[in-house]
């Protein structure tokens, strides 16, 4: 069944209807001795018994061998394409290069693991010529065995580019980007980089130069050295990434020297080297003011072959066809799109398992490489990773709900339909600085409507009430499971949030239906809400606690949103017929951000115990003249101090702090930071309690500044 195939093959026939002829169990090889190395071995491991006088043939090459000469003419003439011929006492892969005839080899374990094979030809080809991953994330980079493991994923569905760029490992980035790697990093490396030729994947290694290169020879030989000594441990493919800076580093005419350089010195110089990958400083849209000339003094300087990387019209953002209408002509060459999902390391209190979607189809022609930005969980990104490895291999038959079942399918096979369930709530980013959102909860969104408007219609309670305990039992399944380990300790806890909220949904509902019955049911549930209310949030405050956005957020786009509002409605009218005076508020945030800072404008603001965190930003803040970023909170309480972090020295006498209590009269608070330091501290005067605080640039021009930290003081 070609459908099944993952990714979708170009072309199928079957050859004769209905006609199979059983997986060999032994059969004699035909192939040019080492010719295609990776796929021979691959065929080793799926088929291990190899006999000579057996009847059955297995002929597997690629274009110009001996052995698939007879087949020159069916093989598609793309790069890594192949063709495949099943018939009743043969098996042909013959590859349009040695990465064509192992992803035959890919192709054929899919069919024999769906048991007797179809008599059928397969003409199959890539849509774009790189697919894959950039591990180019904030936040923990992926461990030595993730990596591993992740390669021979890339291997087995056809993504052949891993392009390693942690912002977080100092080797990769400043300080230590001119240092060669430590013995230990080192053997790492190497060992990935055989792991990723096994699984016929490049390893383009990048190098993150941009926050303290000098223009000058020395730091360009230094470059140089560096890729060399990668070149010794085995790369063949460079990356070199000017993203997320500021200052002399950022210069275009500069940079596109230094990479037209290393092309022609290093790049050229070598004959088994994929072309050059350049990260611009400016890689959005949005970011992009193009009569300053950054975009086209790059399209107009660098070396064609240069492959220049884009992340579409905002940092966060799909692929369509106005998007690279507008990019291609100003860079003068397809861009070579860097897709940020599934990455959450702006929403780290969210684990991002649903379908991909959004990027168009037929724009093949328009790109020259498509890799996602995943997750720092490696096991959890499969999921999105399996379905960008089907999207980029054949744009137009690609379907996001079949294959995000497919790729759950894959990655957890015993318990497939219950981490569906689970991954159905557990999909969207929550409100977040790139207002990038995603679908969530979505086969039971006309339901979750229905009781939004009316608590009392029965199928809708009923309904809810059934998918709440499936989410518990899948919770339950799932963390018990030992499937996949790695992808259990990943989701933990995720998966014990989820549990939390099937449970919480199923008492609200009871509620509902105790609500005209005996009041001890009622009040049974009430109190057991109400714990799980407690439950959830102190897992929310002291799981995941990470600096950025900390937490734990499962069903937060409209499943926990509902069953609050139901909660509310449900005590509400029980208080209003027994005369009660229950808690009726679910959970709420007493604080809200407003600003006019462009990036920062839907930052999320949330109190954590004693104090209020702004959730920080990656990304270098263009912070406009006069622009501002207020708190406001919603009953009166006494700041003690404000610690801050724009990433900057000295740069605190270009904004005010002030305060109000009502929003009318304001008071000035006096910043400081200490020379050299990029930490600034305010102590606010508690003699009156406060309900707005607000951080003004006053210096009459933009300033660009990063956005680190925020964190107000509140007095217990
Ligand atoms: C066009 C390629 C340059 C993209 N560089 C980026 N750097 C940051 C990444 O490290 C982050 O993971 C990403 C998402 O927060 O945002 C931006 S995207």
């Amino acid at each position: 069944d070609a459908s099944l195939l993952q990714p979708k093959v170009q072309e199928f026939e079957l050859s004769q209807n209905e006609k199979t002829v059983a997986v060999p169990s032994s059969y004699q090889l035909v192939l040019t001795e080492g010719s295609c190395p990776h796929a021979a071995e691959a065929l080793k491991q799926l088929l291990p018994n190899k006999q000579e006088k057996t009847e059955f043939k297995i002929i597997l090459g690629k274009k110009g061998d001996k052995a698939v000469k007879k087949y020159a003419k069916k093989i598609p003439s793309h790069k890594e394409g192949y063709y495949i011929e099943v018939d009743d006492h043969c098996i042909v892969i013959a590859g349009a290069d040695a990465r064509g005839a192992f992803y035959g080899v890919q192709t054929l374990a899919q069919m024999v693991r769906q048991g007797d094979l179809s008599l059928c030809t397969i003409e199959d080809y890539p849509d774009i010529a790189f697919r894959g991953v950039v591990e180019g994330f904030y936040g923990t980079p992926w461990s030595h065995e993730a990596r591993m493991r992740q390669l021979a994923f890339y291997g087995r569905n056809k993504m052949n580019t891993y392009i390693y760029g942690p912002k977080d490992d100092p080797y990769h980035s400043s300080p230590n980007w001119r240092k060669p790697y430590p013995e230990k990093e080192a053997a790492q490396i190497h060992a990935l980089i055989e792991q990723a030729a096994r699984n016929e994947v490049n390893f383009v290694w990048a190098i993150h130069p941009g926050k303290d290169i000098k223009w000058t020879e020395a730091d360009r030989d230094a470059l140089i050295q560096k890729f060399e000594a990668m070149y010794q441990l085995g790369v063949r493919s460079f990356a070199v990434f000017f993203d997320d800076i500021s200052g002399d580093g950022t210069d275009p005419v500069r940079q596109a020297e230094l990479l037209n350089y290393i092309d022609t010195h290093f790049i050229q110089q070598k004959h088994d080297v994929t072309p050059l990958v350049m990260c611009p400083t400016e890689y959005n849209k949005s970011w992009s003011d193009v009569k300053g000339g950054y975009l086209t003094t790059l399209g107009k300087m660098l070396n064609p072959s240069i492959q220049i990387m884009w992340t579409g019209d905002r940092v966060i953002a799909c692929i369509d066809k106005p998007t690279l209408d507008w990019i291609n002509p100003l860079i003068q060459r397809k861009a070579y799109i860097w897709w940020n999902f599934p990455v959450n390391d702006y929403v780290r209190d969210h684990l991002l398992l649903g379908p991909v979607y959004g990027n168009a189809k037929g724009i093949q022609d328009e790109m020259s490489g498509f890799v996602s930005n995943p997750m720092e969980h490696a096991e959890s990104s499969k999921i999105s990773l399996y379905s960008v490895a089907d999207y980029t291999w054949n744009l137009d038959t690609y379907d996001s709900i079949q294959s995000w079942k497919h790729a759950i399918q894959d990655l957890l096979p015993q318990k497939a339909a219950y981490l569906e369930t689970f991954a159905t709530h557990c999909s969207d980013l929550g409100t977040n600085g790139h207002g990038f959102r995603r679908d969530e909860s979505v086969p039971l969104q006309p339901m979750l409507k229905v009781l939004a408007q009316d608590m009392n219609a029965s199928e809708a309670v009923d309904s809810v009430l059934r998918e709440c305990m499936r989410l518990e039992t899948a919770c339950d399944v799932l963390l018990a499971d030992n499937e996949n380990p790695a992808l259990i300790h990943e989701m933990r806890p995720w998966l014990k949030q989820g549990k939390l909220l099937g449970e919480y949904g199923q008492c609200v509902l009871q509620m509902v239906k105790a609500l005209n019955g005996k009041d001890a049911a009622f009040m049974t549930y009430y109190d057991r809400a109400r714990a799980l209310q407690t439950l959830m949030y102190e897992l929310d405050m002291t799981e995941n606690q990470n600096p950025y956005q900390p937490g734990v957020k499962v069903g937060s786009l409209i499943l926990l949103p509902t069953l609050n509002q139901v909660y509310t409605q449900v005590t509400s009218t029980y208080n209003a017929q027994h005369k009660t005076h229950l808690e009726t508020k679910a959970e709420y945030n007493p604080y809200t951000l407003t600003s006019d800072v462009p990036q920062l404008k839907t930052q999320v603001v949330r109190a954590r115990h004693q104090y209020v965190n702004v959730s920080p930003s990656n990304e270098v803040i263009k912070w406009p003249a006069g622009a501002m970023l207020q708190i406001a909170v919603d009953q009166p309480v006494r700041f003690e101090a404000l610690t801050m972090d724009l990433g900057t020295p000295r740069v605190a006498s270009q904004f005010t702090l002030e305060v109000s209590s009502e929003g009318q009269e304001w008071k000035s608070v006096s910043l400081s930071q200490a020379a050299e330091k990029t930490e600034i501290t305010a102590s606010i005067p508690t003699d009156t309690s406060l309900k707005f605080i607000r951080l003004t640039n006053k210096s009459g021009q933009e300033t660009q500044v990063y956005f680190k930290k925020f964190t107000l003081k509140v007095q217990k």
